[in-house]
C-alpha cells in the first residue's frame, strides 16, 4: 500500500472508533476486508490510529474535526508536512482537501492573504508586520494645496471657515492631514473652488520629486482620474500637461476637475512625437493602498499580479519611446511589492538607453500610502 491508501484507511478505521466500536476491533474488520494489505501495511495503519487517538483532541484542533480525516489532516500538520501532498484523492489515496480543511499559512493572523506573504515579507523584511498593522488601520485623509489658486495659509484659513481642521507636514508644505470633520470637505469652499484637492500624501511626495519647470512637456501616460496630471499642472506655472490613458473613460471627469483648479491639461488618445517628461502611474496590485480598499486586498490574487506584471514591463517600454533626448520617465506605483518596482524598473534599465536619476519607497510606517517612484533619464 502507497502512504496515502495506508492513511485512507487510517481513516477508516478511526471514523468507525468515534463512532463507538472499540480500536481493535475497528482494526481487525478493516484487515479482514483488506486482503491485499501485507503484515507491515497492518503494522502502519495500526500506528497511525494508535497515535492519532493518543493526540486526539489537539489533532483535531490540527485538522478541523473530529473525524478521521480531521486527525490524519491534524497529524500530518503536527509533523510538518503539507496534508495536500496526501490527499489527492489519486489511486487509493483520501479524496483532495476541502476549502474548510485549508488552514491559513500564516495570512490569517495579519490580515493578509495568503499568497501576498512572500512577497511582502522580501519587499519589507523587518518593517513586513508593522505595515502589515498598518493595512488594518483607517487611512488618514490627505489634501493637496493647489498652487494655482491657493497658498497653503489661504486654504488652511478657507478649511477652517467651513470647520475643517488640518495639520501640515514638514516635507511638503502644500501637504494637509484633515484632523477631523471629513464629511464636510466636499461641500466645503476650498474644495468646490478648487482650492485643494484630495491626494494622499504619498504620491504627493512622488509629485515633488518630479523635475517640472515652466513650459515643460509632460504626458501623463496613465492618467485615469488625473491626480498626477493636476499635481504636476499646479507645480511649474505654464507646464504643458497632456494626460493619456488607454481606457479613456476612466479621464471622463479630467476636464471638470481641471476647471474647477483652474489647470490646462490636453486630453490625447493618441499621443505622438516626444515629450521632456512622460509619468507612467501603472496599474498595480495596489497593496500600498489596501487600507483604503481593503476589498481590493481579499479580492486580490496572485493571477492578478502576473497580469500587471505584464502591462507595467510593456507600458513602460511603450512610453519609453515618447521621452526625448535628455528627458525624464517617471515609473510609479501604489504598491509596496518589490516585482512590480524594483524589479520592473531593473529589468527596464537592463536593456533600455536609460540612467535612473532617483528611487523612492513610501510606507504608512515613513508618509502615508505604499508608493514606489523610479525616476529615469533618457540618455542624451
Ligand atoms: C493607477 S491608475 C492611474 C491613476 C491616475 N494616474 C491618478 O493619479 O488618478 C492606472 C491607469 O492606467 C491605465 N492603463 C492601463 N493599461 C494602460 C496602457 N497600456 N496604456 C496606458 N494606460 C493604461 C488604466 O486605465 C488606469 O487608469
Amino acid at each position: 500500500m502507497t502512504p496515502s491508501a495506508r492513511i485512507a484507511a487510517a481513516i477508516e478505521v478511526l471514523d468507525r472508533i468515534l463512532d463507538g466500536q472499540p480500536a481493535e476491533q475497528s482494526l481487525l474488520r478493516w484487515s479482514r476486508a483488506s486482503r491485499f494489505a501485507g503484515s507491515g501495511d497492518r503494522a502502519a495503519v495500526r500506528d497511525l490510529v494508535f497515535d492519532a487517538l493518543r493526540r486526539r483532541n489537539s489533532l483535531a484542533a490540527q485538522g478541523g474535526a473530529l473525524t478521521g480525516r480531521g486527525l490524519m489532516i491534524g497529524a500530518l500538520r503536527a509533523e510538518g508536512r503539507d496534508p495536500a501532498a496526501i490527499f489527492t484523492g489519486q489511486g487509493y489515496a483520501p479524496a483532495p482537501l476541502l476549502d474548510s480543511e485549508m488552514v491559513s499559512e500564516g495570512g490569517d493572523a495579519v490580515d493578509l492573504p495568503d499568497w501576498v506573504l512572500p512577497y511582502w515579507q522580501r519587499a519589507l523584511d523587518e518593517r513586513a508586520e508593522a505595515v502589515a498593522e498598518a493595512m488594518r488601520q483607517r487611512a488618514p485623509v490627505w489634501l493637496r494645496v493647489n498652487p494655482l489658486r491657493a497658498s497653503p495659509a489661504d486654504a488652511i484659513a478657507a478649511l477652517a471657515r467651513d470647520g475643517i481642521e488640518v495639520r501640515t507636514d514638514t516635507r511638503l508644505p502644500t501637504a494637509l492631514m484633515v484632523l477631523g470633520n471629513e464629511r464636510k470637505l466636499a461641500q466645503s469652499r476650498a474644495y468646490r473652488e478648487g482650492l485643494v484637492e484630495l491626494q494622499d500624501l504619498s504620491p504627493q511626495l512622488a509629485c515633488a520629486a518630479l523635475p517640472v519647470t515652466p513650459g515643460l512637456r509632460v504626458l501623463d501616460y496613465c492618467a485615469g482620474g488625473g491626480g498626477k496630471a493636476l499635481a504636476v499642472a499646479g507645480m511649474a506655472d505654464g507646464a504643458e500637461v497632456t494626460a493619456h490613458d488607454a481606457d479613456p473613460a476612466r479621464m471622463a471627469d479630467l476636464p471638470a476637475r481641471a476647471g474647477r483648479a483652474g489647470a490646462r491639461i490636453t486630453i490625447c488618445d493618441t499621443p505622438a512625437g516626444t515629450f521632456d517628461l512622460v509619468i507612467t502611474d501603472v496599474p498595480c496590485s495596489g497593496s500600498g493602498t489596501w487600507r483604503r480598499t481593503p476589498d481590493a486586498k481579499w479580492r486580490s490574487t496572485r493571477e492578478m499580479l502576473e497580469t500587471v506584471l505584464k502591462a507595467q514591463k510593456s507600458i513602460l517600454e511603450n512610453a519609453s519611446d515618447l521621452v526625448a533626448s535628455g528627458g525624464s520617465l517617471a515609473y510609479m506605483t501604489c504598491s509596496l511589492l518589490e516585482e512590480e518596482n524594483a524589479d520592473q524598473v531593473d529589468a527596464f534599465l537592463a536593456d533600455a538607453p536609460f540612467t535612473e536619476l532617483a528611487r523612492h519607497r513610501w510606507s504608512p510606517l515613513d508618509a502615508s500610502d505604499g508608493f514606489f517612484l523610479s525616476l529615469m533619464q533618457r540618455d542624451a
